[in-house]
């Protein structure tokens, strides 16, 4: 785990000094893909949807890149728009494309480690180099590395070259998507990562809390409908269901989320199931790189790198 100072890579862990609170980094490339190349909803800089120009780079451990495979699986992009997987396991080098099952080379720059793609498009950059990250092969440049950006501009940019249809952020709903979003964001999908990599014993008890409580409420609300927001399959439920479906495999035990598992909430449990069962969803998920990468990767947290053999049957 490292990151990049004025393009050079340096091996450091994140910084909790101070308080002993885990602070995410806003991501650094915030360009926007749409149909015609005009900008993004708040002015961004445009990119023109075509057919294999984009490639998107993930992590099948990762969450927040699950959620840009998702909509790619969902809106039918697989042949508009090619993915390379890195290595599950993120040590000094960072992410990387080393050989290993479902792993694939990277084909722009035949590169070892991602942060090379992060310089050959941003030279003397600072900051964290995450996935998922959409790489345009016409400009050799990022787009974007925020994955609540990438699934709004996959579920429409598309649309006029192919992309099944399909709709998961509705205008008429957006507002109610926004508010629960916040909701899931802080508490729950960035919760775990609070709790997790907490390094005082406030820090941690400040995110397992409401985390917690969180799902208590979501649980009620799954036990009395399917979605989350009205009668469809939105965003909303594709950014819980990314936490959710590792919880009990990875955020129970390594990350110490463990008053109570998805297994023992009802409504979330059966939420997870429905969320599997839908054509495409089940294939976006990896167990094998989840429970490797956490374990394997967060040696402050697993200095032995073993990986528990349990949950039996994850889902
Ligand atoms: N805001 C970003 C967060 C992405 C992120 O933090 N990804 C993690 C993997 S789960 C990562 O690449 N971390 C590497 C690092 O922080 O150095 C998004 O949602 O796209």
């Amino acid at each position: 785990m490292g990151v990049l100072v004025d393009g050079q890579w340096h091996d450091s862990w994140y910084d909790t000094a101070g308080d002993g609170r885990f602070k995410r980094e806003d991501a650094a490339f915030r360009d926007w893909l749409s149909a015609d190349g005009g900008p993004g909803p708040d002015g961004q800089r445009g990119h023109r949807a075509e057919a294999g120009r984009y490639r998107l780079y993930v992590s099948l451990a990762c969450p927040w890149a699950h959620r840009t495979l998702i909509v790619r699986a969902l809106k039918g992009l697989e042949d508009l728009l090619p993915v390379s997987v890195v290595h599950w396991r993120m040590l000094e080098n960072g992410w990387t494309f080393e050989e290993g099952p479902g792993v694939t080379p990277d084909p722009v720059m035949g590169a070892r480690f991602l942060h090379q793609l992060y310089t050959r498009a941003r030279p003397g950059m600072n900051g964290r180099v995450t996935v998922p990250m959409l790489w345009d092969q016409a400009t050799d440049s990022i787009v974007s590395n925020e994955s609540s950006e990438l699934i709004r501009m996959f579920n429409s940019a598309y649309d006029a070259l192919g992309a099944r249809p399909g709709d998961f952020c509705p205008e008429s709903l957006r507002v109610q998507i926004d508010a629960v979003n916040g909701r899931v964001y802080d508490a729950v999908n960035n919760g775990v990562y609070r709790a997790g990599f907490a390094t005082t014993q406030d820090a941690y008890e400040e995110a397992v809390r409401p985390l917690f409580s969180t799902l208590d409420w979501l649980d009620g609300e799954l036990a009395q409908r399917s979605w989350l927001v009205g009668d469809r399959l939105t965003e909303a439920d594709i950014r819980l269901f990314t936490t959710l479906v590792r919880f009990d495999a990875v955020y129970h035990g390594h990350f110490k989320c463990n008053l109570r598992r998805i297994a023992d909430y009802p409504g979330l449990r059966a939420f997870v199931a429905r969320m599997m069962a839908i054509p495409g969803i089940a294939a976006t998920v990896n167990f094998d790189h989840i429970k490797r990468h956490y374990y394997e990767s967060h040696r402050g947290i697993n200095p032995t790198g073993i990986v528990p053999l349990g949950p039996l049957q994850p889902y």
